[in-house]
């Protein structure tokens, strides 16, 4: 029997495997749709172009896919990939098969899913899609920055290349997500982590004061100048600089960051000659940085400039497997044991949408650590369906039969809009009407908490 190798080109450094062609149907010469990652495991980084056609995957050295792992079946599953869909079955593994959680046995299999046999996670890519095609990291935190959610595990492996290299990088995210972490892990983690780590926030420096913030002054350049002060960009010489809320610098001091990020020298206020500095910038932003670039609000080369490496921290609601992971986190660093939280209450906080992300999570765990697990009627007793129905939703039978009548992404979607607005509103009742101060007491920032607010019809007006 003559075997043909199958090799596909791949220009983003994951090995694509050689994949064995005997016994395959003729429909496998059709042209390739899909990529099956390895993700983790022993085998994390392959990867592995399917055409149409049935694929057997196991540790059997014989499979089309094989699988080194311990915890996998030699014969474990069979991938039907067809013209319009794909069709995994589970040929009776030892320890099963999983999808997102899910133990299944037959299962059409969406584009971009994530499949779990023993340790090692596959992810069926589409063809030409190269998102989210890292392996996952082993690592459950990098720097102060924890995670052993899937999502964190990609942003850890991408940090860990990035964290080797001299290019500037642009860290995007909402509010509380860990951007500053992030940006200290990177300089930790780095080649510069014996060097200064300076942070200038540039959301809160006035403007007239930002030029000297970032590049120094000399004595008498302004009223107040009474002395010759370094920059930021000089003090971190050596070092990581890190720029937060880069998004907020005004359109006029943009040019001369640009000028400082590409000669790498920066002039003091009031000076004629130009220093030379070595600094890694690590910038960050909570805003749509391309939507401000399209808007004029900011420099599309400067945009370019910070974001030559990219890293998107996401939000916790979209990582829920993270909470119990930052709930110890945070009664770590507040010298509390584990125990200082019952289950009752963890399994109140692990269904919250957590709108402030991280941030909002410590100071709810530090609010009800300190005050008690009284402070916790503060916050919904269990999220709602909504638009309020006839059955008492204070019932949980009530509100699983409620749930049951719709997918559960609809269901889920829709407990999680009434909580976040009876959140609101009880929030903003308590706050007598002022947002400012929600803000503070939610933990959540301000523009968002207004948006919110808008969203759910609780407030009017321009942001
Ligand atoms: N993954 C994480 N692990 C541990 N702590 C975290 C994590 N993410 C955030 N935190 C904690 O949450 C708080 C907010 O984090 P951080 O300041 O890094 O967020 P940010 O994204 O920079 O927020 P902002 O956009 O408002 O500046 C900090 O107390 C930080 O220690």
């Amino acid at each position: 029997m003559v075997r043909a190798v199958a090799r596909f080109g791949d220009d983003d450094g994951d090995e694509d495997r050689q994949l064995r062609t005997d016994a395959l149907p003729a429909m496998r010469s059709a042209r390739v749709r899909v990529r099956l990652m390895v993700l983790s495991g022993p085998d994390a980084g392959h990867s592995y172009p399917l055409a149409p056609g049935r694929y057997r995957v196991g540790a059997d050295p014989g499979s089309d896919v094989v699988i080194a792992d311990r915890a996998v079946s030699r014969s474990h599953l069979l991938l039907d990939v067809r013209e319009d869909s794909i069709q995994a079955v589970d040929v009776g593994s030892r320890n099963g098969s999983f999808c997102e959680g899910m133990r299944f046995t037959t299962l059409e299999v969406r584009a971009g899913a994530v499949l779990t046999l023993g340790t090692t996670e596959l992810k069926l890519v589409p063809e030409g899609e190269k998102a989210h095609a890292l392996p996952l990291s082993n690592r459950e935190r990098f720097g102060n920055l924890v995670g052993q959610s899937r999502r964190m595990r990609e942003v850890f492996t991408l940090l860990e290349r990035v964290a080797q290299g001299e290019s500037d990088v642009l860290i995007q995210g909402e509010t509380g997500t860990g951007k500053e972490l992030c940006a200290e892990g990177l300089h930790l983690h780095g080649a510069r982590s014996k060097g200064p780590f300076v942070i200038v926030d540039l959301a809160g420096v006035a403007p007239q004061l930002l030029e000297s913030e970032l590049f120094g002054h000399v004595k008498g350049a302004f009223t107040g100048a009474q002395a010759d002060r370094a920059g930021a960009f000089e003090r971190a010489h050596g070092g990581t600089l890190f720029l937060d809320e880069v998004g907020e610098l005004p359109l006029e001091v943009q040019p001369r960051l640009l000028r400082a990020l590409e000669r790498r020298q920066v002039k003091r206020v009031g000076a004629n000659d130009y220093r030379s500095v070595n600094v890694r910038v690590v910038a960050a932003t909570h805003q749509d940085l391309e939507g401000a670039v399209k808007a004029n609000r900011f420099r599309g080369d400067l945009f370019h400039r910070l974001a030559v490496l990219r890293a998107t921290l996401p939000p916790l609601r979209e990582r829920p497997e993270d909470i119990p992971l930052l709930i110890d986190t945070v009664l770590e660093r507040m010298g509390k044991p584990p125990s200082a939280l019952s289950d009752q209450t963890r399994a109140l906080l692990a269904q919250y949408p957590w709108p402030g992300n991280v941030r909002e999570l410590r100071n709810v765990v530090d609010r009800v650590v300190s005050l008690g697990e009284s402070a916790l009627p503060d916050m919904p007793d269990a999220p709602r369906p909504r638009p309020a129905p006839s059955p008492d939703v204070n019932n949980p039978e009530d509100t699983l039969s409620l749930a049951l009548e719709l997918p559960f992404k609809e269901a889920k979607e829709r407990l999680i809009e009434g909580f976040e607005r009876d959140y609101l509103r009880t929030l903003l009742e308590r706050c007598g009407g002022n947002v400012s101060k929600a803000s503070r007491e939610a933990g959540i920032d301000r523009v968002y908490l207004r948006k919110l607010l808008r969203k759910h019809g609780l407030v009017s007006g321009p942001d």
